[in-house]
């Protein structure tokens, strides 16, 4: 029989296109896919997604555990960010999706949702109808929960809450397999007072909580953009999807209308064309790459454009400025009397591996069927930090302007001022996290700062501006994220005097147990601290143009006719949680916005 892949609607080359069609969407990745599935639901509309990769059918993505995980190697951007002067001048590469599925091909398939108030702010932004109330039945549009059998719920007390899914096309499961300690873990949490609520998907993602995996509950495949909105969709007439070929720029009429956009083989940029879009150009490209497309077509900050000699067509100086992530810092250690199998196990042993792979193949069972963690905790200062009054005031205290990159547009910095009196609030809230610290099967943990005051760029190269973009995160740029981080460390090894631990024995390496003052852990940090959690965002921002916005809440960009952003660009602050969940609800509600003009 012939595979999706095979189907008429998936064009290979620029030949088999339309002149023009009702709406092209540029990316065919996570938030894509959903906008051209919803989009082409209307028959008498044409839609056409033009995506850099190609249809993957590897087992290193749809398999949740991959063990070869350099096979995605060419399903993956090899971007990599410019050296990070606060943490030694280390150099983070980027590995996003560039394959039909963007990201959610590529990654690590926990699939949570922020808290009630990281959402309401991005309304109080600026953005009517952005809160909680109004992406909730968003999230649930997007999801399907397939329960685990009763006895996987009795094994490993899983607790949900059905109210908060739906019945969409992704799939969201508790994988079959948990390892030894994380049980441990989470009562050791539960010890110290955490909170555990029952579901964290209702808004109220605080505390110490299971997080389901974006996987299929009977396949124990990925679940991801590319069968849950590419293949219900690739049978109708009117939806085309072109793969292996790229977006360049934007075609904008002296009136400031887009008109289509200009894209090329990705082999031989020599054959090139425009296509026509007669409603609308959605720009789905992801965070990284969408604010590259807006500046090469002109788009965006005047000093930018000007030093890549490109003419400025229209300026909008919030294009790729608001750049942010969640900076990871880490303690590491050992049990030293682990429970057999852990996860180091899985990484070693090759006996283990390959029956670790014949039960997944024969099964679905097994180790293979959790890609990361199900355990996670997310925490507000006051938890973390030991005198969060004092570092209230220090935030209050702080310029504006500080610790931002020099020569920002006055509307950039307007934005940052309201951004900042919103994520002080946030700083002392109960309900809003600053630490996520996920818990599998080891000792070591990542303490991962969910509310940076950082603020990174993401423009193009001035000397290549058609090669890949210059990602720079500047993290830890604004020196209250490291005091975070410094106390999330503290706070870490508090939680493992835990008496629940002592039969494994914790014995930690980094920073180690003689550094105990917080220069010494700030040293540690910037000796080994990541950038990124690989979750790129801000760069094309929703909010009000005088606040350096680039979209508003009808997801138009600022100035242009018949151009909408739907990626992970326009999250205007980063909420505190991984963020697939966020971007397919953003994606299903821009859907409805841009229907509801047509
Ligand atoms: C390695 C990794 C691990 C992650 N782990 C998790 C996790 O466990 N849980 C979680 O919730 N989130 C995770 N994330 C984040 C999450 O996957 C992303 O935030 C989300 O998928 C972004 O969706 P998007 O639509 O904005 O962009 P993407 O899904 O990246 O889609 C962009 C698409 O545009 C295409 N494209 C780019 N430029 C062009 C161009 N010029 N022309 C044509 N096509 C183009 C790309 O090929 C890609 O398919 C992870 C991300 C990565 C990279």
């Amino acid at each position: 029989a012939p595979t999706f892949s095979e189907s008429a609607q998936v064009k290979r080359s620029i030949a088999e296109l339309q002149d023009s069609y009702d709406y092209v969407v540029v990316g065919g990745g996570t938030s894509g896919l959903v906008v051209a599935n919803r989009l082409s639901e209307d028959s008498s509309k044409t839609v056409l997604v033009v995506e850099l990769g190609y249809i993957a059918d590897d087992a290193c993505i749809y398999q949740p555990k991959a063990l070869d995980r350099n096979a995605c190697a060419k399903h993956r951007f090899n971007i990599s960010g410019i050296p990070q002067p606060e943490i030694n001048n280390q150099v983070w590469a980027f590995p996003l999706g560039a394959v039909v599925g963007g990201s959610s091909a590529v990654n690590g398939m926990v699939f949570d949702r922020g808290s009630k108030v990281d959402y309401d702010a991005w309304e109080e932004l600026g953005n009517p109808g952005w809160g909680w109330d109004g992406l909730f039945p968003y999230f649930k549009k997007s999801t399907t929960f397939d329960a685990p059998s009763k006895a996987e719920k009795e094994k490993f007390a899983w607790t949900w809450d059905a109210a908060a899914y739906g019945h969409g096309p992704i799939h969201a499961t508790f994988p079959p397999f948990q390892w030894g300690t994380q049980k441990l873990s989470m009562a050791a949490w539960k010890e110290m007072g955490i909170p555990a609520p029952k579901e964290h998907g209702l808004g109220d993602a605080i505390g110490v909580f299971f997080v389901p995996s974006s996987e299929h509950g009977v396949n124990r495949t990925r679940s991801y953009a590319r069968y849950g909105y590419h293949d219900s969709a690739v049978s109708r007439p009117n939806y085309h999807l072109l793969v292996g070929h790229k977006a360049e720029k934007l075609v904008i009429s002296a009136g400031n209308n887009v008109e289509g956009v200009i894209i090329y083989q990705r082999d031989n940029p020599e054959i090139k064309a425009t296509v026509k879009a007669s409603k609308e150009v959605v720009l789905a490209a992801g965070a990284v790459h969408t604010p590259q497309i807006l500046q090469l077509s002109g788009v965006g900050p005047k000093e930018v454009l000007k030093a890549a000699n490109i003419d400025l067509k229209l300026e909008l100086p919030g294009v790729g400025n608001n750049f942010q992530d969640h900076p990871q810092a880490y303690l590491t250690c050992n049990f030293t009397e682990d429970v057999w199998p852990n996860p180091a196990t899985l990484a070693n042993n090759e006996t283990f591996k390959a029956a670790a792979q014949a039960e997944y193949d024969a099964n679905k069972t097994g180790p293979l069927t959790l890609n990361l963690n199900t355990g996670f905790t997310f925490l507000p200062l006051d938890t973390v930090h030991s005198s969060p009054a004092s570092f209230h005031k220090r935030l209050a205290a702080q310029p504006v302007d500080a610790f931002l990159p020099p020569g920002l547009s006055p509307t950039v910095l307007a934005g940052y001022k309201v951004q900042k009196k919103i994520l002080a609030k946030l700083y002392k809230s109960p309900k809003s996290a600053v630490l996520e610290s996920p818990f599998g099967g080891v000792c070591s943990r990542t303490s991962i700062l969910q509310k940076p005051l950082s603020r990174g760029n993401v423009h193009i190269n001035v000397s290549n501006p058609y090669g890949p973009p210059v990602v720079d995160f500047r993290v830890y740029t604004n020196p209250l994220d490291f005091e975070v981080s410094v106390e999330s460390i503290k706070y870490t090894r508090r939680y493992f005097k835990n008496s629940l631990f002592t039969p494994l024995k914790p014995v930690e390496s980094a920073p180690g147990p003689s550094v105990t003052d917080d220069e010494g852990i700030l040293a540690h940090i910037r000796k080994t601290a990541g950038p990124s959690s690989f979750h790129a965002s801000g760069t094309a921002a929703m909010m009000p143009r005088k606040l350096g916005g680039v979209v508003g809440p009808d997801l138009k960009v600022y100035g242009l006719e018949g151009v909408s952003v739907v990626d992970a660009s326009l999250q205007p602050l980063i909420p505190g949680t991984h963020l697939t969940a966020t971007v397919y609800a953003v994606a299903e509600k821009a859907a409805d916005l841009i229907k509801s003009r047509a």
